[in-house]
């Protein structure tokens, strides 16, 4: 069964019409790229499909669950995550400090993070794979404002995972990343569990084609191509759309 199904969602911003009708369904295991030019609407497509934005019409169902009217927070819940943004990041706290408060978050135990996180064997054995799948075991405990940009951007994935997602939604992971960084976050992202499906926006396409399985293309709202990166590439309305020189 699909993880994530969305069902002819739209919404309009007064006259703009900026989801137009998109259906769009992620298996476990997916791999999907979602592109499409600058206000295209995959933003405002993300954050339909967490709760952040209320559609005008259409529908979001998580393993089956219809939950177009469920809070963001109930999303998660029901295993939809999205990765965090680093300016949400806290400069003067280390990965080890943030993966645990996530952690302690997920089990209703927040209060504890400044209490003795250390002493409890289940939290810290969980900060430690998921640093590790990241691979930041080395900077856990170094404060986030020393570390370079692009483990910085691990740490936002390495906060979504520690909700334990089944369906992780990443917002251009590698954008401001300087390209010799740029395979720290493509390693990591093929260490992701194999059942997770991931949906992630990105412009850079070299990325985009070693990374995903599947590719969305958004154009003006409306959802134009759903395919294999091969396919993607040859297809005209999205060279047309979008892809410009990639695609000769
Ligand atoms: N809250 C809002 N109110 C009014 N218009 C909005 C709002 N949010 C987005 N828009 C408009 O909707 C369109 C799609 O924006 P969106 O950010 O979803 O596109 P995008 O594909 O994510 O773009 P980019 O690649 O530049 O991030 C744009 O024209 C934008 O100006």
């Amino acid at each position: 069964m699909s993880i994530l199904e969305v069902r002819n969602l739209s919404k309009a911003f007064g006259g703009l019409q900026v989801t137009d009708d998109v259906s769009l369904t992620l298996n476990p295991g997916d791999r999907v790229a979602l592109i499409g030019p600058n206000g295209a609407g995959k933003t405002t497509f993300v954050n339909l499909v967490t709760g952040h934005l209320k559609p005008n019409a259409g529908q979001v169902l998580i393993d089956g669950q219809d939950m177009t009217r469920a809070s963001p927070t109930a999303r998660v819940h029901a295993g939809l995550v999205r990765s965090f943004q680093v300016t949400r990041l806290f400069p003067d706290m280390t990965p080890e400090e943030h993966v645990a408060l996530a952690i302690l978050q997920r089990m209703g135990r927040a209060e504890r993070i400044f209490a003795d996180y250390r002493a409890m064997p289940d939290v810290m054995d969980e900060v430690f794979d998921i640093l590790q799948l990241l691979q930041l075991s080395p900077l856990a405990r170094t404060a986030v404002r020393d570390i370079a940009y692009g483990q910085q951007r691990l740490l936002e994935i390495a906060l979504a995972m520690a909700l334990r997602p089944r369906v992780l939604l990443l917002d251009e992971p590698a954008a401001g990343v300087p390209a010799s960084d740029t395979v720290l976050i493509e390693k990591a992202l093929d260490q992701l569990p194999p059942a997770l499906a991931v949906l992630m926006i990105e412009h850079d396409m070299d990325f985009v084609f070693r990374f995903a399985r599947r590719v969305v293309v958004l154009a003006a709202g409306r959802l134009i191509f759903d395919g294999t990166p091969a396919e993607v590439a040859a297809d005209p309305q999205v060279r047309e759309a979008y892809l410009g020189s990639y695609a000769e």
